[in-house]
């Protein structure tokens, strides 16, 4: 009402000065009341067209709209399609024209509009969701839901994001009022070019996190044997990551053992038998494979000095010769040995001090020095060897290198040609250090079929050695600062990756993987490692 005074006002003045003029008649007169007239004509044609002004509610995107007193509240989703690099022929528009349809004979007072914009870059089409209303945010979010409830029934390739951020005007239909233009404002998407990047793979470990597409991609079993790491802080998710690869290579035929130094594992993958305290593998420690290697795993972990090491090496040997494999003669030999100098003293009863380990009641849980090792595609093929019983850490430490050491030899020496995974838990408790053992395992065994995939909350806790031979790397959220520049010199990490370590969610993962040509930001599918199958 107050509006329209100012116009009748002026057309008021106007007729006054007209009457006047053509009492004193003059040209002047007359064409001076004519001006205000002339400008309520124009005003009043502009303001027609242009009340018009938007606001944007910040989270979700909702945008609202006035025009002429009318309220227009409404969300603009980006339609993009979900590639499945392992399906073909998806047929993208008939899914759309039948999402299209199905909202066309909806009734719940929401208008939609599709709207497709080319340029020479890309083309994208968006979905404009609107109704006329105001504080009614809700209502429209609540609608973006049903669409997309709808869209993964009947359309399931095709994926609705809401735009946000940068600011864009699009010509919207005249179907909803006056209006010719509403500012919008969209995110401008590039194209998946890491979808160009991604080659084939053989087991699906989750999806592709890009802000236009899901894409499902994971690793190649020929890239099993050139070894794996699962790195994350704890509760990021790598025991999950872990059952997940277990069970999935499990269902392809690949002989999986997991090396469980907690046991928490036991009881989540039904295909695979336990060994534990019930039903221990048990090792004879003086048959296994090479002296130098048990003597390297044992003075790594009772921290034995040189002297006490040869002469460690010394009585195995002679024991060896002699072909005697009985824990007690060890310790007699060594306690036979002449005590030639207060030096010699001091190795002996140094060493029998820290070998006394291997003869405690828990030893003799693990321990058989009647059997012969052998039987490993029996005992440790598909199976979890739950290491959680030995209440001794070091003693788990040798008994865990152990079984790491049978499982090697037994593909370097009897060459199965089968392919087999070793996943080993908290692996710095075994991979601490650069050893002979070590390095000598993660080179060799490759050639024979046998993979390790080694499990650790921090890359700085493993020997770099181990670091650099794993060719497959799955990366949970990583918080500390050194183990974030470490996985970002070996990965040669971009600087948004890099960034992105610390920030990734429970489940996602950083997957850099010989068949993927840049590391990706994967969500690793969790209900997948809940079935068993
Ligand atoms: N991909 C996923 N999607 C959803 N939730 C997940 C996923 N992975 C793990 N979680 C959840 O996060 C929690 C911790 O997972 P998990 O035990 O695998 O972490 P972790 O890194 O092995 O932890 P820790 O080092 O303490 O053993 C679990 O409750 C699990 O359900």
């Amino acid at each position: 009402m107050w509006s329209r005074l100012p116009p009748i006002l002026l057309i008021l003045i106007g007729l006054l000065i007209l009457l006047s003029s053509l009492i004193h008649f003059q040209l002047i007169y007359v064409v001076l009341p004519l001006i205000p007239i002339i400008l309520v004509a124009i005003l009043s044609r502009i303001k027609k067209v242009t009340t018009l002004s938007s606001r944007i509610f910040d989270k979700q995107n909702v945008f609202e709209i006035q025009s002429n007193n009318r309220t227009f509240t409404g969300i603009m989703l980006k339609l993009n399609g979900k590639i499945e690099l392992n399906k073909e022929n998806i047929n993208f528009q008939r899914e759309l024209e039948s999402l299209m349809e199905t909202l066309g004979r909806r009734d719940v007072g929401f208008e939609y509009y599709v709207i497709t914009s080319l340029s020479k870059k890309r083309t994208s089409s968006s979905l404009i969701v609107l109704k006329e209303c105001s504080d009614c945010k809700e209502e429209v979010i609540q609608e973006v839901q049903n669409i997309r409830n709808l869209s993964n029934a009947i359309a399931p390739h095709i994926q609705l994001d809401v735009i946000s951020s940068s600011e864009v005007a699009v010509p919207l239909p005249k179907g909803w009022g006056d209006l010719s233009f509403a500012r919008i404002y969209e995110r401008v998407i590039d194209s998946p070019k890491n979808t160009l990047l991604i080659n084939e793979y053989d087991v699906d470990l989750g999806s592709m996190k890009t802000e236009v597409a899901e894409i499902k991609t994971g690793i190649k079993i020929k890239d099993l044997t050139r070894h794996i790491a699962i790195f994350g802080t704890t509760g990021s998710g790598k025991s999950t990551t872990a059952i997940l690869l277990a069970k999935k290579l499990i269902n392809k035929g690949i002989s999986v053992t997991i090396l469980d130094w907690h046991g928490e594992h036991v009881g989540k993958i039904p295909d695979l038998r336990v060994a534990n305290v019930d039903n221990p593998i048990r090792i004879n420690p003086l048959k296994l494979g090479d002296i130098e290697e048990v003597v390297e795993i044992l003075g790594d972990v009772l921290r034995l000095t040189d002297p006490q090491r040869f002469l460690l090496y010394s009585v195995l040997l002679k024991m060896r010769r002699a072909n005697k494999f009985d824990m007690k003669m060890l310790i007699s030999i060594l306690r036979n040995i002449e005590e030639s100098s207060n030096w010699m003293r001091e190795v002996k009863y140094g060493l029998l001090r820290k070998i006394y380990l291997l003869f405690t009641k828990e030893a003799k849980l693990i321990f058989d020095d009647k059997i012969d090792n052998a039987r490993v595609e029996e005992t440790l093929f598909n199976s979890i060897v739950d290491l959680s019983f030995i209440r001794n850490i070091r003693l788990r430490r040798i008994y865990g290198l152990m079984i790491i050491k049978l499982m090697s030899d037994y593909f370097m020496k009897s060459k199965p040609m089968v392919t087999s995974l070793l996943m080993i838990e908290e692996a710095h408790n075994f991979f601490a250090h650069d050893n002979d053992f070590l390095e000598k395992l993660i080179s060799e065994v490759r050639k024979y079929g046998l993979g390790l995939c080694v499990i650790s909350q921090s890359p700085s806790s493993i020997s770099p050695e181990v670091l650099k031979n794993t060719n497959i790397k799955i990366i949970h959220s990583i918080k500390s600062d050194t183990d974030k520049r470490i996985l970002a010199e070996a990965l040669s990490l971009t600087p948004s990756l890099y960034d992105s370590l610390d920030k990734l969610d429970v489940g996602e993962a950083l997957l850099s993987s010989p068949n993927i040509k840049i590391p990706v930001v994967l969500k690793i599918r969790e209900e997948d490692s809940k079935q068993t199958k």
